[in-house]
């Protein structure tokens, strides 16, 4: 088990992890989720002992891990795929922290062909791809047949296939009863990997609990209405009847209405008294990544602006919006499409406090009073920053509540892609990254 506790790191006037407390059990897979500059890699450096806490301590079996006794043999990492001498054969390299650790060469082997490298193995490790790069990680990380194994984005540039298998290498570590701790910003991919997460905003806990709860906290569910395309009066007359009826309609990017506030029958019971016939009319669960950007809506640092172009673009056909080329129908307008939070799905409880980071853009956390520590098995999503955090009962949810999403700024549109000429083909060039000593 992985057990941070008040843990807390400060590179000069920056705060990257302040008062951090976690446990990673073994058996699950734990995903470790946060915007860019979250202070992910801070807290697994932190674990790893590559970085001291400025205060505070995180511990694996109950030592730091530069107490532990023959460290690699019990904790196996991928921080930075490229951080290898590059050049090295890459089983020379695997070969090398074999050596380090008392592993026996054979071991080696086995990890090349776990990770599919076994032809390449005799390859400078410098001519490797992203994602034989993010394999060879993997393969010095299950080396020493590690109980608690911690990856950094392990799937950043792996193929569909080298995703499902990371994705099926993680569950089956974990189903070992090995300690599975996993940084990802694939929702999707978390989403099918892991049972539970640690969310961190800012350096700060946001949540610590399983992606069940994390997603019924985070989001509600709603229902998918769908009506003739043909007839586009009535997706407006069932929009009129279902928002008089108290419900929330927004568009869906397909043409079917998002309705929340409604359950279905009283939707059907809607567009049958206002003569209106329903082409779809399903229940949906928000997805995590939904829930995500819910959560950490205030707590991201780096954000995109539309790209301008430098004022390089086309004019637009007269009545054209932004986006739409000649002879595509424009989008219905629909009651509540601007309003903020469609995509989205609407939080579960109204009423939540203030954006905490509201005020704080680009500053580091505040210091505050110590906060009660959660007890084992407590899954947390905090209210932050609470000048006293409440303890959380045990198995229930704590939840760190943020404003709706804020509503894009004009211009801010998303532009549709563009169509791009192909370049010519490529001259092939002369490849020497067979190691010439093979
Ligand atoms: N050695 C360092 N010196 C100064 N600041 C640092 C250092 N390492 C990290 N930081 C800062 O600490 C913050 C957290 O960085 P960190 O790399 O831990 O985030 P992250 O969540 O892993 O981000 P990403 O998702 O982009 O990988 C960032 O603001 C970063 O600039």
């Amino acid at each position: 088990m992985i057990e941070a506790t008040g843990l807390t790191k400060r590179y000069g006037a920056k705060t990257a992890v302040y008062n951090l407390s976690f446990q990673v059990r073994p058996g699950t897979v734990t995903g470790f989720l946060g915007p860019n500059g979250s202070g992910k890699s801070t807290t697994m450096r932190m674990i790893l002992g590559l970085d001291n806490p400025t205060s505070g301590r995180v511990t694996i079996a109950g030592h730091p891990y530069r107490k532990l006794p023959n460290a690699p043999r019990q904790v196996g990492a991928l921080l930075d795929a490229k951080a290898v001498h590059g050049g090295r054969h890459a089983r020379n390299h695997l070969l090398s922290l074999a050596q380090l650790s008392g592993i026996p060469a054979s071991r080696v082997d086995e990890v090349l062909g776990v990770v599919g490298l076994r032809d390449v193995a005799k390859k400078r490790s410098n001519g490797f791809s992203l994602g034989m790069g993010q394999r060879l990680g993997i393969a010095a990380a299950l080396l020493g047949d590690p109980q608690v194994l911690l990856f950094d984005e392990p799937v950043n540039g792996l193929d569909p296939e080298g995703i499902l298998w990371v994705r099926n290498l993680m569950k089956s570590l974990a189903a070992e009863g090995r300690t599975v701790f996993v940084s990802s910003h694939l929702m999707s991919e978390m989403a099918l990997t892991a049972e539970h997460l640690i969310v961190i905003g800012r350096g700060q806990l946001l949540a610590d609990m399983s992606v069940r709860e994390f997603i019924a906290a985070n989001s509600a569910g709603f229902a998918r209405v769908r009506t003739p395309e043909t007839e586009p009066e009535q997706r407006e007359k069932l929009t009129s009847a279902l928002t008089e009826a108290g419900g929330q309609v927004l568009p869906e990017q397909d043409g079917a209405l998002r309705v929340t506030g409604l359950p279905l029958p009283r939707i059907s019971d809607l567009a049958h008294d206002a003569d209106v016939r329903l082409w779809e009319l399903s229940p949906h669960q928000a997805s995590l990544e939904e829930a995500y950007m819910r959560l950490t809506q205030g707590a991201v640092d780096y954000r995109s602006t539309a790209d301008q172009l430098g004022g390089f673009q086309q004019p637009q056909a007269a009545g054209m919006p932004p986006g739409m080329a000649p002879g595509m129908a424009p989008p219905v307008p629909v009651p509540g499409q601007d309003q903020p939070g469609w995509y989205p799905p609407p939080a579960p409880q109204q009423g939540g406090r203030p954006n905490p980071y509201a005020a704080q853009q680009g500053q580091p956390p505040q210091a505050q009073p110590p906060q009660a520590q959660a007890p084992e098995h407590t899954a947390m999503l905090r209210t932050l920053p609470a000048p006293q955090e409440q303890q959380a009962p045990e198995h229930t949810a704590m939840l760190r509540k943020l404003p709706e999403p804020q509503q894009p700024q004009p211009g801010q549109q998303a532009q549709q892609p563009q169509a791009q000429p192909l370049p010519p083909a490529a001259e092939p060039t002369k490849s020497d990254d067979e190691d010439a000593t093979r």
